[in-house]
Parts: C-alpha cells; sequence; structure tokens
C-alpha cells in the first residue's frame, strides 16, 4: 500500500475523466497534490486499472476511487477491501444496494484500521430528476429519496453520501456536520451543465456546507485546465 499522506484541506476532488492517459497526466503533472484531490472513475479505472491509482499515488495525490460498486453483499465486500489494499483516500457503493450491502462493505475494511478509506454511498445521481425517478417506480422527490437513502447509510454506519449540493443544508442538518457530504453536479457560472440536473455552482455548494465537491468537465475540458482549477480555488477562498 502506498497511500500519499497530504493532508490536503481543499474540497475540490477533480473527477480525471479521460479517455486519453497521456493527457490526463499532462493535467496532472501542472497541478500541485495540494491543491485538490483526484477521482479515478469507471472510464479510466476499466481503461487503465489499479497501475493508473498507483501513478497517482506516486504523484503525491489522494485518490477517490469511484466505482460505485453496487452487487450482493458478499461481492461488494471483496470489492471494497480490494480498493483499500490500493491504498485510496475514498470508495463509494450504491446507498439503493440496501443495509446489508453497505453493512458489509464497512464491515470488510475493518481490518485496515486507520488506514481504511473513507466508505461512502451514491444517494440520488445529479444526472437524474424527479421525471427519471418515475420511470423507476420512485414517486418521491429526488431531495426526500436522496434523504432517505442518506439516512440509511448513517444507519450503516458510513462516513457520508454522495448527493447533490442542493440537498446538503438539509441534509447537514438531519445528520450532522461530521457526516461527509461529496457533492458532483458542480457547475461554475456560465459553464454547461451537460448530463446533470441537479447543480449548483463551487460557491453555493461552499456555502451550502459541503465537505467536498466533485468538478469534472469544467476543468478538464477546459482550455487550460490547471487555470480553470487554480480559479475555482481561487473563487473558494474568496468565498470562505
Ligand atoms: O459518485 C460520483 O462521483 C457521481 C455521483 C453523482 O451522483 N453524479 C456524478 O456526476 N458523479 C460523478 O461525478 C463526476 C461529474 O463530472 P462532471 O459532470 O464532468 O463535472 C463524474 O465522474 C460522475 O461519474
Amino acid at each position: 500500500m502506498s497511500q500519499p499522506q497530504n493532508l490536503i484541506d481543499s474540497p475540490v476532488l477533480v473527477a480525471l475523466d479521460y479517455a486519453d492517459r497521456d493527457r490526463a497526466l499532462a493535467f496532472v503533472d501542472r497541478i500541485d497534490p495540494r491543491s485538490c484531490r483526484l477521482k479515478v472513475g469507471k472510464e479510466m479505472f476499466t481503461l487503465f486499472g489499479p497501475q493508473l491509482v498507483r501513478d497517482l499515488h506516486q504523484r503525491g495525490f489522494e485518490v477517490f476511487l469511484d466505482l460505485k460498486f453496487h452487487d450482493i453483499p458478499n461481492t461488494v465486500a471483496h470489492a471494497v477491501a480490494a480498493a483499500a489494499d490500493l491504498g485510496v483516500w475514498m470508495v463509494n457503493v450504491h446507498a439503493s444496494g440496501g443495509a446489508r450491502m453497505m453493512t458489509a462493505a464497512r464491515e470488510a475494511l475493518h481490518s485496515f484500521g486507520a488506514q481504511a478509506p473513507l466508505l461512502i454511498a451514491v444517494t440520488v445521481l445529479t444526472s437524474m430528476e424527479a421525471a427519471d425517478l418515475h420511470d423507476i417506480g420512485i414517486t418521491t422527490t429526488p431531495a426526500e429519496h436522496a434523504a432517505r437513502l442518506a439516512r440509511l447509510t448513517q444507519q450503516c454506519g458510513l462516513d457520508g453520501v454522495v448527493c447533490s449540493a442542493h440537498e446538503a443544508i438539509t441534509l447537514k442538518q438531519q445528520l450532522g456536520q461530521a457526516f461527509q457530504l461529496v457533492t458532483p453536479g458542480i457547475r461554475p457560472a456560465g459553464s454547461d451543465a451537460g448530463d446533470q440536473r441537479r447543480i449548483m455552482t463551487p460557491l453555493q455548494a461552499q456555502q451550502a456546507g459541503v465537505d467536498y465537491m466533485v468538478i469534472g468537465r469544467p476543468i478538464t475540458q477546459s482550455a487550460d485546465p490547471s487555470a480553470t482549477l487554480q480559479a475555482i480555488l481561487a473563487s473558494l477562498q474568496e468565498g470562505a
């Protein structure tokens, strides 16, 4: 295990969603590991596997392994333990996998002690709105459904949830400050929403009390990704 010990204070998690490893690393090599953490998701992990995570660790970055595990409890428990073996800083599952699945995932991390990654659960994807939930038989609002899944996640002893920044204020009130909120669907003013639906600007998310904000395309697809990241960090510092 080669987990970097950055102890960084930045709330920004850059979603490293590139199909090209060289382009991804060219960006990574231009930024400081103290300025953000990196999220490796399904695209890059499928293309480049665990070696990519090791390469990022070697460069001093902490990594959120975003594979959103959702399977039978035994399979998810082993997958989460494999992520811990890789030394990642954070790993996630889908809360809709249910209480037994989330509990199995948490128990799989016991033996890692203080080296265990943060374990969080996805509530309602930020790309989903009420009509999408309705299609799959859920008739409550995204906010109500996210709150229900977040409560279940906390009861199972996980560290926090992935949700929309729109839900942050209510979830912090209901579940307490220590329960970590990770919010994708972050769009600096004027940037394209793309497939995201429940969005907020970085500053609004910070003011709503989120712990970590995931930002992908507004940074990675900008003409100068490292300058865009710096501008976002500066706007957050001004607002703090
Ligand atoms: O778990 C996630 O990170 C996640 C959950 C969610 O509800 N919505 C969501 O967008 N994500 C991830 O966050 C990133 C958002 O990227 P951008 O939309 O490009 O900023 C992507 O890598 C998604 O896979």
